[in-house]
């Protein structure tokens, strides 16, 4: 199987996920039953089959570039510019099994070393009008990295990799301050001489920066106990063309809006994050995973309801769907799954819901406090508890999804993942609408959901989609199918367009519909304001 992930310059995921690159027989024989003849495989392109335009960067403000960062942090080799060429998007992973479908290749790559040479690259820039894509992990889902010019002279790609430091540390506070380019197991491996974890966790993990995590409003695996990376951000430094910028100089205030999150959620388009602060807790001593099965959606999604307005969430809480929970089973081909089949059935579970729970604490003891009565209202309301094995099953698997899509993307198959979040109220409609839209746009898909991000008022539905690829026209196969659950989430809107990916290309027709016209013209004011002649992300989040 070809590892097409294994970027050079990005690295590559972890091997924790390697297991879930093969797919076993039995998945194969399962997945055609479900989805019909699997579509034509393409296998991905070498580099030397896809089109790279020559480099458009002005001789000028190369030499004014290289001025800034040193002549060998400036290149325009054709390698570099591929791998900065967009993120992981499942589009995006097609461009390069479909040469002809067409990369944006950026014109040049920028390597800056500090947050002082950000701000200068952004200064020569907006001098040489050449857009600007700040480029962290790469792994955004939404166009977020795709290299378009805009009206620009040329666009270089803004990679954020050698800002790679802790910068310091307020163990009093419990503040961190990183720097935008540290990936998420480097900064835990930061954190922990001084006894401190971050605890964010999504399963970009490997991957994706500090800066990119907070560009997109992230939200972790561990969300219901650590909260979303916004909620973590205490303050930032920003590069803008109209000057340096920075915000959080307390832990509330009322001096007016908070201008932080300007800054976060911007997507690079209203500067370049150079530096995060960061809240930052204690290392647990202990986590623990469980796994719990309850009997129909609506009944599942009511008992984590409850456990959110009660303030019993697990730090880790994820609700599989019916079809979700099956599928698992099913890729699962091992007999534990069979006995897990059997085990439900004698227990007259009909529609079985998975849910998992992750706990962290400082000791056994404090785990189990916290959990008592959580597991006693599961109890209440009729979960099975299938104890410590599906919940570590989850936890060794957490990592494996972009690898068993690649394997799913080799044979043929159209998979990809799309999140929304609604009220409580509105999840039930939201729920059988996304998938009676995705449903209406591809022949027999699997379409399965779950629960991963739950709060008081509301929760995040993430759905993954399984189809025959059209081979004819794979780009358009799954450009329908999205253009169709995106108009039906914003239709009122029935929730957001975008609970965790962000806006980036993708969701940008769709931003109106949720922020309104007023909202719109908000945030083109903000960005005129630091970014007056429109170098930074040309065609992200704003139109
Ligand atoms: C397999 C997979 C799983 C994922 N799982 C999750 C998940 O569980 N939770 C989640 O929230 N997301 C997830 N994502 C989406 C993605 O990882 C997040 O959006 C992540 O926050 C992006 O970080 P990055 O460093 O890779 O940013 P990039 O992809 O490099 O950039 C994302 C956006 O932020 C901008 N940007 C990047 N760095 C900066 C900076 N320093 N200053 C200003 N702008 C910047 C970019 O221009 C772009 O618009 C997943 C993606 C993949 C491929």
């Amino acid at each position: 199987m070809t590892e097409i992930l294994d970027h050079r310059l990005r690295g590559a995921w972890t091997p924790e996920g390697a297991a879930a690159a093969h797919l076993p027989d039995k998945a194969v024989r399962w997945l055609t039953q479900r989805i019909g003849p699997l579509g034509a495989d393409a296998p991905v392109a070498p580099d030397s089959a896809l089109a790279v335009p020559d480099s458009r960067l002005p001789s000028g403000a190369r030499a004014a570039l290289a001025g800034v960062v040193g002549a060998e942090q400036v290149t325009t080799d054709r390698a570099e510019r591929l791998d900065r060429a967009g993120g992981l998007s499942y589009l995006d992973l097609l461009r390069r099994r479909h040469p002809a479908s067409g990369l944006s290749v950026p014109d040049a790559v920028v390597l800056p070393a500090d947050p002082a040479e950000v701000q200068r690259v952004l200064e020569v820039c907006a001098a040489h009008d050449v857009g600007v894509v700040p480029f962290g992990g790469g792994t955004s889902v939404v166009g977020g990295v795709a290299a378009l010019r805009g009206d620009k002279a040329a666009v270089v790609a803004l990679d954020l990799e050698r800002l790679d430091r802790l910068v310091s540390v307020d163990p009093e506070s419990r503040i961190a301050v990183l720097q935008a380019g540290v990936r998420g197991p480097e900064a835990e491996r930061l954190l922990a001489p001084h006894g401190f974890t971050l605890g964010h966790v999504p399963q970009s993990f490997e991957r994706a920066t500090i800066g990119g995590l907070a560009a997109t409003r992230s939200a972790g695996q561990a969300s219901a106990g650590y909260g979303r990376f916004e909620d973590m951000v205490t303050g930032v430094r920003l590069a803008t063309p109209s000057g340096e910028w920075r915000l959080g100089v307390a832990p509330a205030s009322a001096a007016g809006p908070d201008l932080r999150h300007l800054a976060v959620g911007s997507e690079g388009a209203l500067g370049v994050i150079t530096e995060v602060a960061v809240r930052v807790r204690p290392v647990p001593g202990v986590r623990r995973f469980e796994g719990f099965v309850v009997d129909g959606w609506e009944r599942a999604v009511g008992v984590v309801r409850a456990l959110a307005q009660d303030g019993l969430l697990a730090d880790v809480t994820r609700l599989s769907d019916v079809d979700e929970t099956g599928v698992s089973l099913a890729l699962n081909a091992g007999w534990k799954a069979a006995a897990l089949r059997a085990y439900l059935a004698a227990r007259r579970v009909a529609e079985p819901c998975l849910l998992v729970l992750g706990w962290d604490g400082p000791s056994a003891r404090a785990v189990a406090a916290r959990r008592r009565e959580t597991v006693r209202r599961l109890r209440a309301a009729g979960a099975v508890a299938l104890g410590a094995g599906p919940g570590e099953a989850w936890r060794r698997g957490r990592f494996s999804g972009p690898r068993q899509r690649d394997a799913l993307l080799d044979l043929g198959v159209c998979v990809e993942t799309l999140e929304t979040a609604a009220y409580w109220s509105r999840l039930p409609e939201l729920y059988a609408r996304v998938r009676a839209a995705l449903r209406g746009a591809l022949a027999r898909p699997v379409v399965m959901c779950h629960l991963s991000h739950a709060y008081e008022t509301g929760a995040s539905l993430y759905f993954t989609v399984l189809a025959a690829r059209d081979g004819a026209g794979p780009i358009g196969q799954w450009e329908r199918a999205k253009a169709a659950a995106c108009a039906t989430i914003a239709d009122g809107p029935l929730g957001t367009v975008s609970h965790h990916h962000g806006v980036g290309v993708d969701h940008a027709p769709y931003l109106g519909a949720e922020v309104g016209e007023v909202g719109l013209s908000v945030l083109a004011a903000a960005k005129r304001a630091v970014d007056p002649t429109g170098i930074l992300n040309p065609g992200k989040l704003l139109r």
